[in-house]
Formats: structure tokens, sequence, C-alpha cells
């Protein structure tokens, strides 16, 4: 069988034919694979196109693919599927080449010669021609690159640079040390020093970013049926190493919004299942939210078959620990959380009890949280070792025993209610799992986490009890600059043991235009993030995608707040948006709930954001900007971004020191990040009254 590969361009107009042509279209590709040399196949140069490699091979009367067909070489690379006249220009001035500098298979557009303008700033002028070609710039665009005096100037022509390289330079204009991204561009090269042949090049690893090998039926099929997601097909080779690599224990991936995390969570479930571990071991694909989780599961169904799905389990850490503890124990779990009245009233009896006063309990709840559920403590004397990190207060040795039988005591009668707040399941389910090795009724061999940065000690410890330490055993992706749940981690701490070359950082972000993500950045871009192990994370993303910069507009009052995004929901509409490709997201649940009733008086669909969301749902999404974790959306509306919201005033007044302060103002600074690195194409913020303060 000869070599048929598939370029990203093919799937891309593959996705805007008719059914009918598409059917034909896949019956052409079969006959390619099985017999190509039969006389069926209608196969000629493409007249007119500057590159001899170009063919076109007939579809229908009026259709026709694009096609690359080296000389002396039995490879066949599909680019374009179009109308006839439609294919032949989009091949006019393409050219198709093997960069012999990196290795990489290009494709790039011819363009007419561009004079030097003697007074035009070069965006690149700090590196050689020589330096430029080495990253694999083709020779014959060099001119044009060195006429380029912005950033906004080489993304109006990106299009025509090969797409490997508009990456370098990217890393380059972002102030990426030469060395670095030269690497970065001869690694497909490093393998193979000699000259590559084109076949050679379509199967190096560094062209999975935008070509596919055709190997089987099924194959072929997953990606003609979903031809516009492009990452179940077309993998960065940072994101395929990830995937396919056997590691001898845990791996850790770094990445901010939108650099691919989830999907390469995912597409690492099914190779784990499909080819790294032995049969029927089972995986455990867990998140924070349950929102994701049902995500995940429902996109892992169409990826996997059903037996494949057996030995996948996707659930929330919560849910699965809330599950362990119930059948464990044989009780029913309460879950409350700490404000619930009932816990609200154990604390004050507590308080009553051990003789305290009333002023005293932010003080014994806060040394609870951040010290002993933080620190998983169980026992008096763990607690007597405990460092009180960031805790100001210092305290006796009396003191602690005082603080600690009042917190056992509130342990306890919470316990004997079977009230659990979230991190006492979590330590529950753990401690369960750690005294009963022989029960274990929920082995997995291996556990992938997504959301790592939300998930507390707890739940990195419960992972720990229930995957034994082996190879291909934990798999954990996040992003600290997300977090806005728990607080910093040290997975070291957690019994969980990263070494150099299982850590990672994922660095493309393909969900987000670069504006949108500028901006996101703003917010929080003087502030430091860790890597999850102790250290700071100090990688910087790239996007590649351009658009508009997201607007941010104040109003006086609500009313002409809410008559804005109206207004603005129904130009997007208008223009081809689908009600479920736009979110409204909100500090608090009572104003997105405001915005769903002002969308329905206007005859919007809309529907609140909830977490048993799918996909296939038809209406605009209202929901808190808590929800949208892990999701996305062509464009998202931040409203009533105001003073008084975020951060909300009257939790911050409760707070008792600085550092807790500066620690909540952190995360909500986070959740403003996270909300708007939810959009693809467009970013509406907007407040009435005050705007907040960290908008600016
Ligand atoms: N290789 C790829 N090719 C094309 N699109 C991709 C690729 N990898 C990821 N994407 C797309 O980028 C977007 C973001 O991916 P994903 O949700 O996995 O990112 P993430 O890092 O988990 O984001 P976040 O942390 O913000 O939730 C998705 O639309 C996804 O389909």
């Amino acid at each position: 069988m000869s070599l048929v590969a598939i370029q990203d361009t093919f799937l891309e107009s593959f996705s805007k034919l008719p059914k009918v042509e598409q059917k034909r279209t896949r019956k052409m590709i079969d006959l390619l694979r099985t017999q190509p040399d039969s006389n069926g196949l209608n196969l000629e140069r493409c007249k007119g196109s500057l590159d001899s490699k170009v063919y076109s091979i007939r579809v229908s009367q009026h259709y026709r693919v694009v096609a690359i067909r080296p000389e002396h070489e039995d490879v066949t690379l599909l680019v374009w599927v179009d109308h006839h006249d439609e294919a032949y220009r989009w091949a006019e001035r393409k050219r198709f080449d093997v960069n012999q500098k990196t290795g990489l298979l290009q494709m790039w557009t011819s363009v007419e010669k561009t004079p030097l303008t003697e007074e035009s700033f070069d965006l690149f002028a700090a590196y050689t021609d020589i330096q430029l070609l080495e990253l694999g710039v083709p020779e014959e665009l060099l001119p044009l690159l060195r006429n380029m005096g912005t950033e906004a100037e080489f993304a109006q022509h990106q299009k025509v640079f090969p797409a490997d390289v508009v990456e370098y330079l990217y890393f380059l204009i972002h102030d990426d040390p030469y060395e670095d991204v030269l690497e970065l561009a001869q690694e497909s090269k490093r393998a193979k020093p000699k000259k590559l042949t084109f076949a050679e090049a379509v199967s190096s690893p560094g062209a999975s970013r935008h070509i596919a090998i055709i190997t089987s039926d099924e194959q072929l099929t997953e990606m003609l049926d979903q031809p516009l997601d492009r990452w179940r097909t077309f993998l960065h080779p940072s994101q395929k190493e990830l995937v396919e690599k056997s590691y001898k224990g845990p791996v850790r991936v770094l990445g901010g919004a939108g650099t691919g995390k989830t999907v390469v969570a995912m597409h690492r479930a099914r190779q784990l299942v499909r080819t790294l571990l032995p049969k029927n071991e089972k995986v455990l694909v867990t998140t924070y939210t349950v929102t994701l989780a049902n995500n995940i599961r429902e996109i892992l169904t169409t990826m996997c078959t059903a037996e494949e799905m057996e030995r996948i389990d996707v659930q929330s850490i919560d849910s699965l620990a809330k599950e362990i503890v119930e059948k464990a124990y044989g009780i029913r779990v309460r879950r409350v959380s700490s404000d619930d009245t009932k816990v609200k009233a154990i604390w004050k009896q507590a308080v009553a009890e051990f003789g305290w006063n009333d002023e005293d309990l932010p003080f014994l709840k806060n040394e609870y949280e951040r010290v002993i559920q933080q620190n998983g403590v169980e026992t008096w004397e763990q607690y007597l070792d405990t460092t009180r990190v960031g805790r100001k207060k210092r305290i006796s040795r009396a003191e602690r025993k005082k603080i600690w039988d009042t917190i056992a005591w509130v342990r306890l009668t919470m316990e004997q209610k079977y009230l659990f707040e979230y991190t006492d399941v979590l330590r529950k389910a753990r401690i369960w799992l750690e005294e009963n090795p022989d029960r274990y009724t929920y082995v997995y061999r291996s556990a992938i986490v997504d959301e790592a940065q939300d998930f507390h000690p707890e739940g990195f410890k419960l992972i720990r009890a229930l995957v034994p330490e082996n190879n291909n055993d934990l798999f954990m992706v996040g992003d600290a600059h997300q977090r806005i749940y728990s607080r910093r981690v040290v997975l070291g701490r957690c019994g969980i043991n990263i070494r150099g070359q299982r850590s990672k950082r994922l660095r493309i972000n393909y969900r987000t235009t670069e504006q949108i993500r500028k901006k996101a950045m703003e917010f929080i871009q003087h502030l430091s993030f860790d890597d999850l192990d102790g250290g700071k994370d100090q990688g910087k993303d790239i996007s590649l995608l351009a658009g508009a910069v997201p607007e941010i507009q104040n109003f006086a009052m609500a009313k002409q707040e809410k008559a804005f995004v109206v207004e603005k929901v129904k130009e997007l509409i208008d223009t081809g948006f689908k009600p479920n490709e736009i979110a409204i997201l909100a500090r608090f649940n009572h104003i997105a709930e405001g915005y769903l009733k002002e969308l329905g008086k206007h005859r919007i669909q809309a529907k609140k954001l909830s977490p048993n969301m799918t996909k296939a749902e038809a209406e605009v999404q209202c929901g808190t900007m808590h929800n949208s974790k892990g999701l996305e959306f062509r464009a998202v509306f931040l409203v009533e971004i105001n003073e008084e919201h975020v951060p909300p005033e009257w939790v911050i007044e409760k707070m008792e020191d600085e550092e807790e302060k500066n620690e909540f103002i952190k995360q909500e600074r986070s959740l403003i990040y996270v909300a708007t690195t939810r959009a693809r194409e467009k970013v509406f913020i907007s407040s009435c009254g005050t705007p907040s303060k960290l908008l600016f």
C-alpha cells in the first residue's frame, strides 16, 4: 500500500463540502490507498501551479482534491479539496518543501518580490539571515520578513509562512533566547541528520502538528467524521510526546489556559488503555469540577471504543471519595460547606464548651482549615509537629492543646452526624484505603488528574493511595494561574515524586487569540505562581491566533449594562454565532440569573450553566465564573465586575490577616483570568457603578 497522508488544511476544506461530495472524496481516498495505479484515479499535474509536485485528483465533475506527489517517491499528501477552479486557485502559489535545516515538511506561499523600504524597522533585526534560515524560514521569504516592522504586521502576513516557522518567530518576538528556539526548531532534524526525503519528513515527529499518515480505515473515518476537531488528529510534537511516552513514574504537565492540557489528558487516557497498560487494567480520569468531568467523559466516549471506555472511569475527585466512604463505612455522607448552619452550630457549641470567646471563632476556623486540614493532621502528636506556615499569631503548647481538643471535638461531632466537609471526605476515603490495602475495591493501575492546581493535598494523597507506584502511574496537568479553589500544594509532600524528565510545559495556546491571552495575563502578571511542587512556574505561552482586543466598559446603572449585553448578544447571533457558543459569566449566581431573565425578556434562548451541561445545548449559557472552569465558548461576557463584587467586599471585611486577604485577592484575579480565557474569539468585560479595581 502506498503512503497516503492528510494535512490539516485538507480536513478544513473537507468540512465545507456538500455531503455528497464528502462521500465521493472518501471513495477516492479509499481507491488511492488500495489501488494507487487504478485507471479510476484521475490524476494530473495542476496546471499553473508554481510547485511541480502539486497534482489534482478528480472527485466528481466539479470537485478536485489537491495532492502533493514528489518525484520518485510513493507518497501522496492530500492538502485541499474544493470546487475545480477554487482548488486550482488555492494551489497556484503554494510551495511544499522539505526544509533541510529543520527536517520538516513546510507549506508556504510564494509572494511577489518585496523591495526593502529604507526606513522600515525590522522586527527581527536582532537576528542574522543565517540565524533565521536555521529556524526554517524559506530563503525566498526572508525579504518579506525583513520588511515587518511590528508584531501586528507580522500577524497580518503570518499565513504566508510555514506554520512551524510562525511558532518559532513568535517565540523570538516574546523574547525567548535564540538558542532555545533553535533547539526546538531542529528537534526533528537531530533524529535524522542526513538529507531527508519527502516520506521521511511526512513521518517525522515534528510533522504531527499538521500531518497524519492514514494507517487504517477506522482512523480515516474518525478524521473525516469530525473534520473540524483538529485536536483529535493533529497534536503538537510536545503534546504527542506526552501522550505516547512510557514514563517511569508520576508526570506533571504545566501550561497556561488553552494550551491543550485537557486534550493531552484525554489522548493519554486512551493511549494508556490502548497500548501502555497491561490488558484489563483500569485508568481513573479525575478533575476538581463535576462539569469538566462530565465534559471529558462525553468526549472520551467519542474517542474510544466501548471496551476501552469500560477501562476508563471519569469522576470528579469529590464524588469518587464520597462513593468510597459510603461503601467502605456503610454510611450516607452529607456534604456540607463550612458556612452550613449545622456546621456553624457545632462550632458555636464548641466555643462555649471549651471556654473560648466568640471573637476567637475566626482564628479557630482558620487554624482548622489552614493548618490542620491543609496538612492532613489526624492526631495531637501530628498537630504538635506541624509548622504553622503563614500563621502570624504565636501560640503556647497549652493553647495548642486547647485548640486541638476543640477541633477534635468538632470533627467527632460532625462525623457522628454524618456531616462531611469537602476535605473530610477525601481524608476519610484515603484513611480507609491505607488501612485496608488488601480490600481495595477501587484499584486503578493509573490515574490522570486534570485541574491539578485546585486539588487539596488530601486529594493528591487519596490518589496516591488509590494507585500503586509503578510505571505510568500518575499523570497530572494543571496551571497555578487558574487556581480558584484551594491553596498551594507541594506534590512531594503528598507522596508524589516527580523527577526532572517527568516535568513538562505546554506553551501554545490553541484556544484564545493572542489579544485575549494578553489581556487575561494583564490581570495576573505581577503575581508569582507555583509549579505545584514547591518551585515557580515561569513559563510563557503564545497564541498563534489573532482577533479583536477585549472590550472593557463601565455603565452608571445595571439597566444600561444589561441593555449593552443584550444588544451585543443579538449582534453576535445575527453574525452567525450559535447561542450556545456565547456565555454570560458573573461573580454570583443571582447576577447570572438576572441576565437569564433579561435575555428571556428579549426572546433570546438562554439557560443556566450547570454541572450537567452537555455540548449539545442550544441556548446562551448564563452562569458563574467559577462554573465556567475548563469550558470554552466563542464569545464570553463578564458582567457586573463591580468593585463590591470582585472581590466580594463582605468577605474581605471579615478576613483576619493581611496574608489571608492577599491570598484571596490573588484567587479573585485568577478567577478573572480563568473566565476571560474561556473565550475563543471575543470578550466583553463590563461593570456598573464603580468597576472592580482588579480590572486595572
Ligand atoms: N493540537 C491541537 N490542535 C488544535 N487544537 C487544539 C490542540 N490542542 C488543543 N486544542 C484546542 O485548544 C483548546 C484548549 O484545549 P484544552 O481545553 O485541552 O486546554 P487546557 O490547557 O486544558 O485549557 P484550560 O486550562 O484553560 O482549561 C480546545 O479548543 C482544544 O480543542
